[in-house]
């Protein structure tokens, strides 16, 4: 078998199955070729949007100054500056989940980038504090968006063998953006109005992605759903490799689809009320009323729906963006010397573990990352809630972002509470943060997108409530009460996820759809997840080497 650099290395079992004329299996893949990799490379841009502009909030608000509507900022400036962003991204998820059933997910990302590019710029020339909620608010319709469409289109797009860790770089752009975010905020910061420059950048790569993305395809499952299938073979054959011997894979892949997108027609047919034919957009919106309903009504639908709200919920819960946010005040209040800087070995430590992440994810598992990520998450949650018991915090003054006095006590402390909490990321970092950006291979395709659109916006609201709750609760609660509140949270939710979260790594996306169809099935799915790495190892093929 002859094969370029742009076609995905496939197993010589390959040809062998295609001979004989039968059924294909995906994990033969060896590797994702190029065209896949560029796709992802180019859609997870908006990951890195996501990262840098919920990154670089936090040093433009001590950059600020006097230079909006001619004050200070106050407190509640800060609030709703900080907030309106997770707000309107709550707000935007579901209703652009709908969209991307009907426009299609690329058209989703570009609209993404017009809102980046239209919020960044407004934000840099705003001249009062309204101005600058208005631009964060645009921007968090963006980020509201972008976060649940890009995963969506890189796993509709991937060969099963490699969707974990092809959803995986999505994340790891979003680590790389809140790193590049502290560095941009760290040169800009001592700049007269160089914040301007930290929020007017996000304009620049959102520009280039959006010229990019005018030559990236829209996913082969969308085009089959659109009628589109000329279209979509053309963009599976390119995504498994131009080679012939593929076109059995192809073929098998575009079979599947098309049985789902049958099967769920048919249903709708039986579930329409004779004589109810509607035409235009009272038929969009009876299609959208139709989706909505089956999401909660159908047991596989619904089972997909908690599981991924459930995964997106721990994912904010356990307390971790409090740190991205807050980490320089907690740093500067146990007396470290250059607060903002230490607060960058938590951004750095998020994105290093999220590559550990990316290169186990498709060979441990989704569930299987979790149940050992999780604990270690708890041992330095715990950790830092006891080493707080030995840090003599300032009592007499409220803990806030602006100015954290530097202290005291012992050294030894200030140093375990960094450990405690390196640990605490670098577990986040392997499972929690990015396992629950999986869920679109959770949902059918009929209801992928909604399902999606409706788990991020858990993810945002309960990012909201994290936000809003973390300085009230260090005062009223005390750090060693708060941290061990999330330390509690994270045992919840490796108990959650071991009972109800099945093994989903290698299944093509047709198949989770079966796996969650009558129950949760988990223990099927660790069997069957063994016996595929099992095959896997007698073929002597990784399963994503
Ligand atoms: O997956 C991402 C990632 O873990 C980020 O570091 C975090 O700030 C986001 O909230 C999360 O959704």
């Amino acid at each position: 078998m002859t094969r370029t650099a742009a076609e995905p290395l496939i197993h010589s079992h390959q040809e062998d199955l295609d001979a004989q004329g039968g059924d294909v299996d995906e994990s033969l893949l060896v590797s994702p070729g190029v065209f896949i990799w560029t796709l992802t490379f180019c859609a997870s841009v908006s990951g890195l949007l996501f990262g840098y502009d919920t990154g670089v909030i936090s040093s433009t608000l001590v950059s600020i100054g006097t230079d909006l509507s001619s004050r200070p900022l106050s407190t509640l400036d800060k609030s709703l500056i900080t907030s309106c962003t997770s707000l309107f991204a709550l707000i935007a998820s579901p209703l652009t989940g709908v969209l991307a059933d009907h426009w299609g997910r690329k058209s989703v990302i570009l609209l993404a980038d017009v809102l980046f590019v239209l919020g960044a710029l407004w934000q840099a020339f705003t001249q009062s504090v309204w101005g600058m909620i208005g631009g964060r608010s645009v921007v968090g319709i963006a980020v509201g968006s972008a976060s649940f469409v890009v995963p969506l289109y890189i796993s509709e797009l991937s060969p099963s063998p490699f969707r974990g860790r092809l959803v995986t770089v999505s994340t790891l752009f979003i680590t790389g953006g809140q790193v590049v975010a502290y560095i941009v905020g760290w040169i800009f910061s001592t700049q007269a109005h160089g914040w301007r420059w930290m929020v007017g950048l996000g304009a620049l790569p959102a520009t280039v992605q959006f010229l990019v993305l005018q030559f990236m395809p829209e996913t082969p499952r969308w085009l089959i759903k659109s009628n589109r299938t000329e279209q979509a073979k053309r963009v599976l054959v390119r995504t498994y490799g131009g080679d012939d011997n593929i076109k059995n894979l192809v073929a098998a892949v575009m079979r599947r689809v098309e049985k789902e997108i049958y099967e769920e027609e048919e249903s709708a047919g039986e579930r329409a009320v004779p004589g109810s034919a509607k035409s235009g957009w009272r038929a969009k919106l009876a299609r959208i009323n139709d989706n909505m309903t089956q999401l909660i009504a159908v047991g596989g639908n619904r089972r997909a729906l908690i599981i991924a709200c459930m995964l997106q919920g721990f994912q904010q819960l356990c307390g971790f963006n409090s740190l991205m946010y807050f980490s320089a005040t907690i740093f500067a209040l146990v007396g470290f010397s250059s607060p903002t800087l230490t607060s960058l070995s938590i951004a750095v430590t998020n994105f290093a573990f999220t590559l550990v992440a990316f290169y186990c994810i498709d060979r441990v598992g989704r569930r299987g990352i979790l149940l050992w990520s999780i604990p270690i998450m708890i041992v330095g949650l715990v950790l830092c809630s006891v080493a707080f018991n030995f840090v003599e915090l300032p009592a007499s003054k409220a803990v806030s972002q602006e100015q954290a006095p530097a202290i005291l006590g012992d050294k030894i402390w200030p140093l375990v509470i960094l450990v405690a909490m390196v640990t605490y990321v670098a577990g986040y970092a392997i499972g929690m943060g990015n396992v629950p950006w999986q869920q679109s291979e959770l949902f059918p395709l009929s209801v992928r997108s909604v399902g999606s659109g409706f788990a991020t916006a858990t993810n945002w609201a309960s990012n909201f409530l994290i936000g809003v709750t973390f300085l009230p609760m260090m005062k009223d609660l005390t750090p060693v009460g708060t941290f061990a509140l999330y330390a509690s949270v994270c045992l919840m939710a490796w108990f959650t996820i071991w009972k109800i979260y099945p093994e989903t790594c290698g299944l093509s996306l047709e198949d989770v759809g079966e796996l969650l169809k009558d129950e949760w099935n988990v223990e099927e799915s660790v069997r069957r997840a063994k016996e595929r790495q099992r095959e896997a190892k007698l073929r002597d093929v990784p399963l994503d080497s």
